[in-house]
This record gives C-alpha cells, sequence and structure tokens, in this order.
C-alpha cells in the first residue's frame, strides 16, 4: 500500500461500500450460454493474509454479492483538483470464488467433473494461473488431495490402475521430481507422440500412497523469492495421473489422463526490474510459454466450437481463424494430446485464474484476469441446429450410434463400439484405420465389410454438404430433394470465368511426358509487382482494350490423409498457361476435416 491510500483510507473504504455494481460497463464478452464450450475459466480471488492486514492492506479486487462471474478491479485515483475517485473495471469470466469460498466449493464446481471424466478414458486438464503469491500452489495442493480422495473413494464405476508422474518445465528442460529433479528429455517420436524420456512413474494403491507420492515430488520444485511470495515456484509443475483401463475393450485401450499443473507465476514490470539476467531469462520463458499457453487454449476452444455446432457460417469462419501454436513451448508440446488438431482424444479443460485481493496489487490482477478473459472463446451466434438424419454434422452421439446401428447391415456394427463418445461430425473426423478398427471390435465384423461402411458414411456426408449448401438450413432438406432445380449448365467456357479460388484440372508437359495436375488460381501472372520466378513483369495492353491474361500463378493441390481429400499448398506455387486447362472442378471446403471435397 503506497502513503495515498493509506491516508485516504476511510475514504476509500465509504466509496467502496458505496460502490454499486452495474454503473460499470463488463470489458470481456457477455455472460453467454458456456454449455456448449469443454474449457471452464474460473477466477479464485484468495484472502488478504495475517501479514498484508497487518500492513494495512484493503481489497481492491472483489467478487460479486448476487454470485455473478465477474470480478471487479477498484483503482484509487489521485485528483489534482478534485477529491480522490474510485474507478472500476469489470472482467466476466465462467466463474468466481471470492475470498471467503472454501476450496471444496471450487472443486465441486471446476475440478470434479473432470474426475469421471478421465476414469472413462478422456483427458482432463487443470490449469492453475496467476500472479505470483495469489494463492496457485495453494490451490492445486488441496485439489490435488480432493482429487486423490474421489480416486480412491471407491464411487467411481469400475476398477482402474492409477499411474502417477510428476515433473516440472523450466523453459525447454523438463526434470523429474519422482527422481528428486533429474533431467528428463521430452522427444517426439515416430508416430508424433510427445514422450518423457527416462520419467519414472509410480502405481499408488491408496489415496494416502498418492498423497506421499504428491508430497514427495512438491519438495523437490524448484523456488526462489519474488517481491510477493518467499517460496515461488519458477516453473511450471505437472502432475499427471493416467488412469488405465484394461478390462474394457469398447475404450479400444484408450487411458484417461488427468493433468494438474501450477503454471509458474507472472510478475510485474516493476518486480522484475531489479532482476539479474539470468532470472530476467527466465521470466522470459514463463512469459513465452503463458502467451503459447492462451493461444493453444483459445485455438482449440474456437475448432471445439466449430466442429460442435455444426457447419453454419460464422463457425467455418471460426475454424478458419483458429491456431494451435502447441508446438511452440515445452509446456503444449507435453500437452499435445489434448492440443493438436487432428489429436482424436476428448478432452475437457478448466483453468483457474489465482488473484490477490489486495488493492496495492491489483495492476497484477488486472493483467491476470484480462488473460483469463481472453482464454474464453465467445459462441458465435446460431440458428438451432436441427437434427437431420441426412446430415452427420448434426448428430449428437446416441443419434450418431443409432444411424450405425440401422445402416450398417446384419448383423449390424455396434454402435457402442465404433462410437462410445463421438458426435457426427467426430465419427467423420476419426482416421480411417481407426475407423476400421473400430468396426472390427464387433464380433463377424470383416476388414471389407468395415471399409464399406466407412464409405456409406463418407457419401452420405459429401451428399450431405451439397444438400446443406442448396437447401434452407432448417427445412426437411433430404425430402425435397428430387423437386430442387438442377444447377443450369454454365454457357460461358470455363476459360472466359476464370477467378481466384477456382479449382481447375490442367495438362503439364515435362521433359515429352504428360501429367494431369490440379489446382487453385490465385491470381494472373503479371497482376503482381513479379512473377514466380521473380522476373518483373510488364503488361502491355492497348488503349481501350481489354486485358486478356493467358497464365495463372496456381496453388499446387494434392491429396490429403483421408480418403477423396485434397489439401491446397498455397506456398507451392506453378504458373500454368490458360491453354493448358482441361476442366473447372468443383470442390468443397469441409470444416470439419479442413480438408477440400470433389462436389458430387
Ligand atoms: N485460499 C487461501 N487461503 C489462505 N491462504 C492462502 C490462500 N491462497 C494462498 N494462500 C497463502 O498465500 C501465500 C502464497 O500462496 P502460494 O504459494 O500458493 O502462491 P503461488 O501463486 O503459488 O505463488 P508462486 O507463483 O510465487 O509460487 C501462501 O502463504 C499461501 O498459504
Amino acid at each position: 500500500m503506497n502513503d495515498f491510500q493509506l491516508k485516504n483510507r476511510d475514504l476509500y473504504d465509504r466509496l467502496l461500500s458505496e460502490y454499486k455494481p452495474g454503473k460499470t460497463k463488463s470489458q470481456g464478452p457477455s455472460n453467454i450460454d458456456r454449455d456448449d464450450v469443454d474449457t471452464i475459466i474460473g477466477v479464485r480471488i484468495r484472502p488478504i493474509l495475517p501479514r498484508e492486514a497487518e500492513e494495512g492492506h484493503v481489497p481492491g479486487v472483489c467478487s460479486r454479492k448476487d454470485g455473478a462471474p465477474i470480478v471487479d478491479i477498484h483503482e484509487f485515483r489521485q485528483h489534482v483538483r478534485r477529491k480522490p475517485v474510485l474507478d472500476t473495471s469489470s472482467y466476466t469470466v465462467d466463474k468466481v470464488w471470492g475470498p471467503e469460498a472454501p476450496t471444496h466449493s471450487l472443486y465441486n464446481e471446476l475440478v470434479s467433473p473432470l474426475v469421471p471424466f478421465a476414469w472413462n478414458g478422456g483427458i482432463g486438464t487443470l490449469f492453475a494461473y496467476g500472479q505470483t503469491g495469489s494463492g496457485k500452489t495453494h490451490t492445486i495442493s488441496e485439489l490435488e488431495r480432493m482429487v486423490a480422495a474421489e480416486l480412491f473413494g471407491g464411487k467411481l464405476e469400475g476398477d482402474r490402475e492409477i499411474h502417477f508422474s510428476a515433473f516440472e518445465l523450466a523453459g525447454n528442460t523438463a526434470f523429474d521430481l519422482l527422481q528428486q529433479r533429474t533431467q528428463i528429455k521430452i522427444l517426439e517420436d515416430a508416430f508424433g507422440e510427445t514422450q518423457l524420456l527416462g520419467i519414472v512413474e509410480a502405481q499408488p494403491k491408496s489415496a494416502s500412497d498418492l498423497l506421499s507420492l504428491i508430497e514427495t515430488s512438491t519438495s523437490f520444485r524448484k523456488t526462489s523469492p519474488t517481491t510477493s511470495n518467499d517460496v515461488s515456484s519458477r516453473t511450471h509443475a505437472v502432475c499427471r495421473l493416467r488412469i488405465a483401463n484394461p478390462s474394457n475393450p469398447s475404450q479400444g485401450g484408450e487411458e484417461g489422463i488427468l493433468f494438474l499443473i501450477d503454471l509458474a507465476g507472472s510478475e510485474a514490470a516493476s518486480d522484475i526490474s531489479s532482476h539479474t539476467a539470468e532470472r530476467m531469462k527466465e521470466t522470459k520463458e514463463i512469459n513465452g510459454s503463458l502467451s503459447t499457453l492462451k493461444d493453444c487454449i483459445r485455438g482449440r476452444a474456437t475448432l471445439a466450437l466449430a466442429t460442435q455446432a455444426g457447419n453454419s457460417a460464422a463457425n467455418l469462419a471460426a475454424a478458419k481463424k483458429a491456431h494451435v501454436p502447441f508446438r511452440h513451448s515445452a509446456l503444449t508440446k507435453v500437452l499435445k494430446h489434448v492440443f493438436d488438431p487432428l489429436s482424436q482424444r476428448r478432452c475437457k479443460m478448466a483453468v483457474v485464474a489465482c488473484v490477490c485481493p489486495s488493492l496495492a496489487n491489483i495492476a497484477q490482477g488486472r493483467t491476470t484476469l484480462r488473460y483469463a478473459e481472453m482464454l474464453r472463446v465467445q459462441a458465435p451466434k446460431l440458428g438451432l441446429v436441427e437434427y437431420d438424419s441426412n446430415l452427420p454434422a448434426t448428430w449428437d452421439n446416441i443419434q450418431t450410434r443409432a444411424w450405425i446401428q440401422k445402416n450398417s447391415g446384419s448383423p449390424p456394427i455396434d454402435g457402442a463400439l465404433l462410437a462410445p463418445h463421438e458426435n457426427g461430425n467426430q465419427l467423420i473426423r476419426l482416421l480411417e484405420r481407426e475407423f476400421i478398427a473400430r468396426c472390427q471390435l464387433t464380433p463377424d465384423i470383416t476388414s471389407s465389410r468395415a471399409h464399406a461402411f466407412y464409405e456409406k458414411l463418407w457419401t452420405l456426408h459429401i451428399d450431405s454438404r451439397r444438400g446443406a449448401k442448396t437447401a434452407p438450413s432448417n427445412s426437411q432438406t433430404s425430402d425435397n430433394k428430387e423437386n430442387e432445380p438442377e444447377e443450369p449448365a454454365p454457357l460461358i467456357p470455363f476459360t472466359e470465368r476464370l477467378r481466384p479460388g477456382m479449382f481447375i484440372r490442367a495438362t503439364r508437359t515435362h521433359a515429352g511426358y504428360e501429367k494431369k495436375i490440379l489446382t487453385m488460381l490465385l491470381c494472373p501472372e503479371g497482376s503482381m509487382l513479379s512473377s514466380v520466378s521473380g522476373a518483373k513483369v510488364v503488361r502491355k495492353v492497348a488503349p481501350g482494350k481489354l486485358l486478356v491474361w493467358k497464365r495463372y500463378i496456381c496453388a499446387n493441390v494434392t491429396p490429403a490423409a483421408l480418403k477423396g481429400a485434397f489439401d491446397v499448398n498455397v506456398q507451392k506455387q506453378i504458373v500454368v498457361p490458360v491453354e493448358d486447362m482441361d476442366e473447372e472442378v468443383k470442390m468443397e471446403y469441409d470444416a470439419a476435416t479442413r480438408y477440400y471435397f470433389q462436389s458430387v
């Protein structure tokens, strides 16, 4: 607390008691319906500590009395000519726990859903984020105790094997906390999986076993004093609980994972001014990895929204913008299963942003709350996506299973084995080999039947994409298909309709051989300052004459990993003369897979 705050404390207390929420405008996204989002962002405001109370600290970061998920930050501003005033800014998240809220309520509302989710084969991840001294380690260690009690409490269905490991990440280096901080390697294997080479796992048999392992690992964490905390954790600590269920083939042998992550505390610019070069480097690395984490959480949530809620234009636009740079930091690389857009795993995530309550710390609190707000992804405003039996994008898990059962012949493929948790869109995104393997979990299903069924689903999907384009969104698309007017045949030759974004099949001759290629037109050669080869192109057009482009810069289009899918490689450009172009090819972009498919 500074002199001004201490001297005007009575006035501040009065202004605070007179403050009426609602007068201030929330600076974040509105409190939207978050049911469709599998990432929950909460804020915990810790109490003022006895030491801080002795020093005269007063609260400047407050939760709302009516339980609204909004945090108010009060700034006490000095005026040259007028009396000091209270300047309040508000931040909206999904849940807020004030200083009086016990860790139990945070556990019940934020963490408890992750435990049965991981128990049943999903990946649950909890992050504690915030400035140094804001209560992350305190919160995570209490939550770990509750997780241990729930895992071994006997209330979860079935038997599982729990494997515990703990490590900390300092920059790009990882240390095993069960092996007295022995350095371990983070590697990506030939299958693209991240491996922690040399890490030790323990198999606790009871809650007390697990707690003593957690205690041992915590004792090896690296700490250094900061302005706000004498024992500040300067690394990210990851507690990983692998939950194996070898007896249940319906999960395809997949284990659940629960990550409990205590992130390194962020520090305010004023706090780092006196740092040594080594501490500055450490702070830079922490800030860099936290920034990557933010981009990954947002990117992943944007993609999940676009996939779950059908293929509306708003969703397609959101999916196109989403970027998940999980390879940019060791932390997000270790969490590849969670962040890789190609990962087939079901994931849920919870973030608890911890904040110090004191008026003296509002600058750091504001930074934390801005970060928390940024992690929330605004759901695009959509019309209700109605179920349509011919549109896999509209099926939930139950409808997906029913479709499988009804359309897979006799004996039918078991929907619960092929799509234990997936909706229609997620079923389409399954890799072909995974799809076939899951089909064959049903007795008597041969590989050729499984392949035929895979093709049937894809034919329906491609047909449905065409139908969705031509029919009004919420009418009975499939029933009216015969009555739809045929698209009129284009009267103008395609070479006279050439435009950027058009797909063209062309014949190129190289060393006497002819080769058919598929390309996407980018722009006429010469419409930019230089050609692909870098040579300057001069356009000569007689006055009054139309400029007719003879050659186009095109992007290479190549088959993708999925059957029938194509990828546009914008970075691989070629120049195609118009005389080499054979025909226009109608392609459609599919947001679920992020590939192009030939229109049927
Ligand atoms: N909810 C709470 N109730 C009581 N005391 C708390 C609470 N949260 C934190 N504290 C106390 O505040 C102090 C700082 O907490 P903690 O070490 O958890 O902060 P941190 O955010 O992990 O800091 P760092 O990032 O520097 O490691 C500790 O003394 C802790 O006991």
